[in-house]
C-alpha cells in the first residue's frame, strides 16, 4: 500500500501543495485532476523526492519511498524532455534497464527480451532503430510507456499521459494500463482535461493544492466539487 501523510510543498514560500494524504491499494487506476497549477505536478515529483517537500511522508508498504525507487516508474510530461537529444527508440527504453546492467556492461539477453517486448506491446518495435526526435507526438509517449514497461516497475506515475497524443496511442495507453492493473501494479494518473476523466479509473483525487475530493467517479465528479476545484469556469463536462 502506498500512503501519502501530510504532504506540503512551498516554491520560494508559495504553497503549491497543501496537507495531502492519501492512500491507494494495489491493482488501481488512480486519477489525478484539478485545473492548471493546482499542484498535480508539484505533487507527483515531491512523492519522489524530485524536488523538496516542506512537510510531509511518503510510505510504500511502511518504508520511506524514497528508499525504493527503483519500484516506481516516472513518465514526466513530454515537455519536460528534450526531444532533440540524439538517442534511437530502442536506447531510450534500455535506460530503464540500467539499474539491472550498469551502465558499462552490454545488455543481458533478458534485458534485451524485456526491451523488446515493452516495445511490441505499445506498437513500437518496427521503429526501434529511429532516433526519438523522427517520432510524432503519440508515438514519443509510448516508447516511453514502454521505458516505464521496461523497468518492470510496481508502481506507476504518469503526468499527462494523454496531451498532444493520437487516438491510436490514447487506446494503447488505455490497454497497457489495464494490463498492468490486472497484474496487481498501482497507477497514479495526472489528467489535464475533464474529458480525460475515463471510466476506466477505480479512483479519483480531485485537487486544488489540497484535495477537494477523492473516491469514485460518481463520488468525485459532482457539481459542487467540480465548482470548487474549477471556480466557475468550468462550462461543459463531458464522459
Ligand atoms: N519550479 C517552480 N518554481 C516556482 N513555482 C512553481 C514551479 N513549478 C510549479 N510552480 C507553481 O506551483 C503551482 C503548481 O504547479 P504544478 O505544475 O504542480 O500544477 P499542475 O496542477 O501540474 O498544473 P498543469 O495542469 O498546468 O500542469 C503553480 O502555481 C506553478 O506556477
Amino acid at each position: 500500500m502506498l500512503e501519502v501523510l501530510h504532504l506540503a510543498v512551498n516554491y520560494r514560500g508559495v504553497c503549491a501543495v497543501e496537507d495531502v494524504s492519501f492512500r491507494l491499494e494495489a491493482g488501481q487506476l488512480v486519477g489525478i485532476i484539478g485545473p492548471n497549477g493546482a499542484g498535480k505536478s508539484t505533487m507527483l515529483k515531491a512523492m519522489l523526492g524530485l524536488i523538496p517537500a516542506s512537510e510531509g511522508v511518503i510510505r510504500y508498504h511502511q518504508r520511506s519511498l524514497k528508499d525504493q525507487l527503483a519500484r516506481v516508474a516516472y513518465i514526466p510530461q513530454r515537455s519536460q524532455i528534450d526531444w532533440d537529444y540524439p538517442i534511437a527508440v530502442k536506447n531510450v527504453v534500455m535506460m530503464a534497464r540500467t539499474r539491472h546492467t550498469g551502465w558499462f556492461r552490454s545488455p543481458s539477453r533478458y534485458s534485451q527480451e524485456v526491451v523488446k517486448s515493452a516495445l511490441m506491446r505499445v506498437g513500437m518495435w518496427e521503429f526501434k532503430d529511429r532516433q526519438i526526435g523522427e517520432l510524432s507526438g503519440g508515438q514519443q509517449q509510448r516508447v516511453f510507456l514502454a521505458q516505464a514497461l521496461a523497468q518492470e516497475a510496481e508502481l506507476f506515475f504518469f503526468d499527462e499521459p494523454f496531451v498532444g497524443v493520437d487516438k491510436k496511442t490514447e487506446a494503447v495507453i488505455f490497454k497497457v494500463f489495464d494490463e498492468l492493473k490486472h497484474q496487481g501494479k498501482t497507477l497514479l494518473v495526472v489528467g489535464h482535461e475533464l474529458g480525460e476523466v475515463s471510466r476506466q479509473y477505480d479512483r479519483f483525487l480531485l485537487i486544488n493544492k489540497h484535495i477537494i475530493a477523492e473516491g469514485t467517479r460518481s463520488q468525485v465528479m459532482t457539481a459542487e466539487n467540480i465548482q470548487k476545484a474549477y471556480g466557475d469556469n468550468v462550462i461543459l463536462l463531458r464522459g
